[in-house]
C-alpha cells in the first residue's frame, strides 16, 4: 500500500480559558504580573495512529465536537499535534470552512488567484485555469464581483472549484456538501470520483451518512473522547448509529 498520510502516536489537547474577565481586569492582571487566568485542558486525541492509502476517499464521521475537523486540520498542517508525527506525501488542498481565507472586498478572480498562490500555484497557471474554475463553479459573469456579494453557496462552489482545478494529490474537504444544491452536489461527486480514478486521495468530513456511504472507500468513526475506529463504510456507519442510539437511551 502506497501511503498518502500517516499519523503516528498523535495526541492533541486544547486549552480553553474558563474564567471570564473584563478587559480592564486583564490589563490590571498584566500590570501586576498576576498569574494567568485559569484554564482547562480538553483532550481530543490520545496516542492515535492510522494510515491513509493513496487513492482512497477516506471519510471522517462522529458526533459534534468529536474531533473530525481537528483531525483534518492536523493533516492539513494548520495546527500541530502536542505529540506524535504526521507524514503527508504529496501536495494538499484543503477546503475547511465556508469561504475560508476569502477576502470579502476582493473579487472572485482575485480571491481565486490568492487561494491558488497560497496553494503554491503560479500566477500564469492560475490565469489559464480561471475560465474552467468559474465554469465549473457556475459563476461565469461573477468573476469581477466582490466575494461579499456572493451567497454562501456561491463561495463554496468557487472554493471547491479552485481546490479541485489545481489538481492536488490530496484534497481535504470539511462539510462542503451541506451547502449547494443537489445538482451541484452530483457534479462535485463526479469530480471526487475522477480524483479516485486518477489515484488521488480525498479526505471527507461529513454528517451526511448517505454521502459518506456513497463516496468513501473507508471511514474513520471518531467517538467522543477521541477513540477512533476505521473500517468499511457500512460497518462504521452502523457503529455510529448504535452509539447515537445508546446516547439517546442514556438521555
Ligand atoms: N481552537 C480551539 N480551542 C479550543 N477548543 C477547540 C478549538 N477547536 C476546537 N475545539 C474543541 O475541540 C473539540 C473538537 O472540535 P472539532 O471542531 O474538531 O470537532 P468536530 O467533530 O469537527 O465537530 P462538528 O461536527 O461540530 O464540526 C470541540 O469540543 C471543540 O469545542
Amino acid at each position: 500500500m502506497e501511503s498518502a498520510i500517516t499519523m503516528q502516536n498523535v495526541t492533541k489537547t486544547y486549552e480553553i480559558n474558563v474564567e471570564k474577565k473584563s478587559l480592564k481586569q486583564l490589563f490590571i492582571d498584566t500590570v501586576k504580573a498576576k498569574e494567568k487566568s485559569q484554564s482547562t485542558k480538553i483532550q481530543i486525541f490520545k496516542d492515535i495512529s492510522f494510515e491513509i492509502a493513496k487513492g482512497e476517499v477516506f471519510g471522517l464521521i462522529g458526533e459534534n465536537g468529536a474531533g473530525k475537523s481537528t483531525a483534518l486540520k492536523i493533516m492539513a498542517g494548520i495546527i500541530s499535534p502536542d505529540a506524535g508525527q504526521v507524514h503527508v506525501h504529496g501536495s494538499v488542498a484543503a477546503l475547511l470552512e465556508i469561504g475560508l481565507g476569502f477576502h470579502p472586498d476582493l473579487t472572485g478572480t482575485e480571491n481565486a488567484r490568492l487561494y491558488g498562490s497560497i496553494l503554491g500555484i503560479d500566477r500564469k497557471s492560475m490565469k489559464e485555469l480561471m475560465p474552467q474554475i468559474f465554469k465549473f463553479a457556475e459563476l461565469e459573469g461573477y468573476e469581477h464581483v466582490p466575494i461579499k456579494r456572493y451567497s454562501s453557496g456561491m463561495q463554496v462552489r468557487l472554493a471547491f472549484s479552485v481546490a479541485t482545478s489545481i489538481d492536488p494529490d490530496i484534497l481535504l474537504l470539511d462539510e462542503v456538501f451541506s451547502v449547494g444544491d443537489k445538482r451541484f452536489q452530483t457534479k462535485s461527486f463526479e469530480k471526487i470520483k475522477s480524483f479516485l480514478d486518477r489515484k488521488k486521495t480525498v479526505l471527507l468530513v461529513t454528517h451526511d451518512l448517505k454521502i459518506a456511504e456513497e463516496l468513501c472507500t473507508r471511514i474513520m468513526f471518531i467517538r467522543k473522547r477521541g477513540k477512533i475506529e476505521i473500517g468499511p463504510p457500512s460497518e462504521m456507519i452502523e457503529k455510529y448509529y448504535d452509539s447515537l442510539k445508546e446516547g439517546l437511551i442514556r438521555v
